[in-house]
């Protein structure tokens, strides 16, 4: 078996074993109120959407399709777990297209977990001369690990301290399809 097919096995034995802590109605349900927090502090402002690759991307499909003002939707790649269930360096895959100079920028992410990537996007941002920066989280990761002044705006749900997946967050590249948020089994 080649390496794409034993993970793709492991990560079908993840998902039959694993816990879940969100179906795809109390995703929508919550990412309706990120919505409409959105529209009630931003509708006004023009921003920027910003996708985070490849862990955002089904936040930020749903969320945008919510959202009923106008605004510009763009892309940033950074990773740091790799398709690993471990978090190392920040590595910049792709920058985003539009100039970011005096713009209000909307960071739409699928995770906070200890913060170091938002952290990294927020840095780039600023410098990029973003007049604001606002962050958006599908989920937030109960602990205290999180480095200190990074934070979301909007957070959609809480989980608890495990390795979750699904809707965009994947188990060694695999699992983000899945329309609903597992915790992986202990
Ligand atoms: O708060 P942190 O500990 O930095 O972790 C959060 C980041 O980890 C995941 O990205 P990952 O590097 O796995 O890339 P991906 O988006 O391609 O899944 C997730 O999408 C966040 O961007
Ligand atoms: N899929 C996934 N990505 C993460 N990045 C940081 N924490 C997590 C996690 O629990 N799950």
């Amino acid at each position: 078996m080649s390496n794409f097919e034993s993970l793709a096995v492991e990560a079908q034995n993840i998902l039959d074993s694993a816990d879940l802590l969100y179906n795809h109605q109390q995703i929508d349900a919550a990412l309706d109120e990120v919505a409409d927090q959105l529209t009630a502090a931003l509708g006004e402002q023009t921003p920027v959407l910003m996708c985070v690759m490849n862990g955002g991307l089904m936040t930020f499909s749903t969320l945008v399709s919510k959202l009923h003002f106008p605004l510009q939707m763009d892309y940033i790649h950074a990773t740091r777990y790799r398709d690993s269930t471990e978090g190392k360096e920040v590595k910049w895959l792709a920058e985003p297209r539009y100039d970011l100079k005096g713009r209000h920028v909307v960071i739409v992410d699928d995770i906070l977990d200890e913060g170091v990537t938002l952290e990294a996007i927020i840095q780039y941002c600023k410098e990029a001369g973003a007049e604001s920066v606002s962050t958006v989280m599908l989920v937030h990761k109960q602990h205290d690990r999180c480095i200190t002044g990074v934070k979301a705006d909007y957070v959609g749900l809480n989980v608890p301290d495990r390795y979750v997946f699904g809707f965009g967050m994947d188990y060694k590249g695999f699992l983000r399809n899945i329309p609903a948020i597992y915790a992986v089994s202990d």
